[in-house]
């Protein structure tokens, strides 16, 4: 599938989502952090925004779930239409369970890990996920600086999977910008969620351009 870039409608202007999702024709995917004020200390949007979204934009809705009992909640995201729905390890009591509901509903199922997680307890359970979403900020809030400590766990990462000959899609989300682009493609990241580093730009679609193209020159550096 190679880059993808999923700009962060967190940093958006919420009473416009529709026209901020135009602002970025050629993203892959509009990424929807969803948050309860529980799981993290933000409130955000829940599942009547994304319906809405979903018949304002065809981008697809890459949806975070920073929320408690992502269980009870993940499949309805996923039913509604949402392309991918992400739920965090440490808030699913039963993850295995609920990535197979979100596929079973027809979406991409992604599974999370925060900053201090190890990635070696999920190793197996790979084959049940489509992405894996390492967050290189504390979940909760836009605008906040990348967590180069991540590094080495986005590398040791991209080396479970490619051990398995997993085509799980490796996610990061937190401080990515032009700034810190390249250092987490050459770590072996494959899709990027930007929030401020595409909707604090003056040209959001330029701005999701300019990411892309590091990311594709730092993944491959031959070309
Ligand atoms: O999930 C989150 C924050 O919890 C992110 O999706 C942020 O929205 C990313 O914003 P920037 O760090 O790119 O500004």
């Amino acid at each position: 599938m190679g880059i993808q870039i999923s700009p962060s409608i967190l940093s958006a202007d919420f009473a416009h989502l529709a026209d901020e999702a135009a602002a970025v024709p050629t993203a892959d995917w509009l990424h929807v952090d969803v948050m309860d004020g529980h799981f993290v200390p933000n409130l955000t949007l829940g599942l009547p925004i994304v319906e809405s979204l979903l018949k304002a934009t065809s981008t697809p809705l890459d949806c975070h779930l920073m929320i408690e009992d992502p269980d009870r909640w993940a499949p309805a995201y996923a039913e509604a239409g949402a392309g991918s729905v992400t739920v965090h390890a440490k808030a699913a009591s039963a993850p295995v369970r609920t990535l197979r509901e979100i596929r079973r509903q027809g979406a991409r199922a992604g599974l999370a890990l925060n900053p201090a997680e190890p990635v070696e307890p999920y190793a197996d359970l790979v084959g049940e996920m489509d992405m894996l979403l390492l967050m290189t900020v504390e979940p909760g809030f836009g605008g906040q600086r990348f967590l180069d400590l991540v590094l080495p766990k986005i590398r040791r990462a991209r080396e479970i999977l490619d051990s398995r000959e997993a085509s799980v899609w490796l996610q990061v989300d937190g401080g990515v910008s032009d700034e810190t682009i390249e250092r987490v493609a050459e770590a072996g990241a494959d899709v990027f969620v930007a929030g401020s580093a595409v909707y604090g730009a003056q040209d959001p679609a330029s701005a999701v351009e300019s990411l892309r193209e590091q990311a594709r020159r730092a993944s491959n550096p031959t070309t």
